[in-house]
C-alpha cells in the first residue's frame, strides 16, 4: 500500500506540473487568438495540428502509447480551438 501511495505522490506532482503547463499552453494560445483576430486569420490551422501531432509522435517508439499521447493532443487542441473562439466572442 505505501508502494501504492508513493506512486500516486509522483503522479501528483506531474499532474501538478502538466496543470501549470496546460495553463501556460492555454494563455499563449489566446495570445494567437488576438493576433488571428486582428489578421482575420482562422482559428483552425490543420497544418500546424499535424506538425504538432509528429512532435508527438517523436516522443516515443510505442505504437499504443503513441496512439494515446495523440488522442490527448487532439483533445488538448480542441479544446484550445474552442477556448481561442471563447475569447474572440
Ligand atoms: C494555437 C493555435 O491554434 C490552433 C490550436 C493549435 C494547438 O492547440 O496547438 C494549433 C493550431 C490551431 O488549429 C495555432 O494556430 O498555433
Amino acid at each position: 500500500m505505501s508502494e501504492l501511495n508513493a506512486w500516486r505522490t509522483q503522479i501528483d506532482e506531474i499532474d501538478e506540473q502538466l496543470l501549470t503547463l496546460l495553463h501556460q499552453r492555454f494563455k499563449i494560445a489566446q495570445e494567437i487568438a488576438r493576433y488571428k483576430q486582428h489578421h482575420q486569420l482562422p482559428i483552425l490551422n490543420q497544418g500546424r495540428e499535424m506538425e504538432v501531432l509528429q512532435h508527438v509522435n517523436l516522443a516515443t517508439t510505442d505504437a499504443s502509447e503513441q496512439e494515446h499521447l495523440s488522442s490527448i493532443y487532439q483533445k488538448i487542441m480542441a479544446e484550445t480551438r474552442q477556448s481561442e473562439t471563447d475569447k474572440g466572442e
